[in-house]
């Protein structure tokens, strides 16, 4: 049996966004609160009854999550273009756990968008 585990953090920054479209405030630099929900999953071990611990995967987070709070996206290494899809793809790759992630979600409660990205793939 499988179980499915998550927890959720958010960050404060701050961005510009090219866009076709609401072009101007969007490039001007803004702030935003986003929210994001780590997924992983796993079997359970049957003496400890949990998949993995997730005070491990609470400090794993904190490390990931210092990346990216009070920050300027748009000067993070390796993010590019700072997007929903781009924070998921990034959270997902930087994330240093052995667990097996299944899903990232990220979004913002101001103005309803929300991304997800699914892997559930085993982590090497
Ligand atoms: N595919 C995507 N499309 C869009 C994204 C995205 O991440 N992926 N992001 C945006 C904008 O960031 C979003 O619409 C919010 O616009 P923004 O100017 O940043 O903020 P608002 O003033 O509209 O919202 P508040 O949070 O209330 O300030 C667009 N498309
Ligand atoms: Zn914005």
């Amino acid at each position: 049996m499988k179980y499915e585990l998550s927890q959720r953090f958010f960050f404060d920054a701050a961005h510009t966004l090219g866009r076709a479209i609401e072009t101007e405030p969007s490039k001007r630099i803004h702030g935003h609160t986003y929210q994001v929900e780590v997924s992983i999953e796993g079997v359970k071990d049957e003496s400890t009854g949990m998949v993995v611990d997730l005070g491990l995967l609470r400090r794993d987070i904190a490390i990931l999550r210092d990346a990216l709070d009070h920050r300027l996206l748009d000067e993070v290494d390796g993010l590019g273009p700072p997007t929903l899809e781009n924070l998921c793809l990034f959270i997902a790759k930087r994330l240093q756990t052995t667990a097996t992630l299944q899903s990232i979600k990220v979004w913002r409660d101001s103005i309803g968008d929300s991304c997800a990205l699914r892997l559930g793939t085993p982590r090497s």
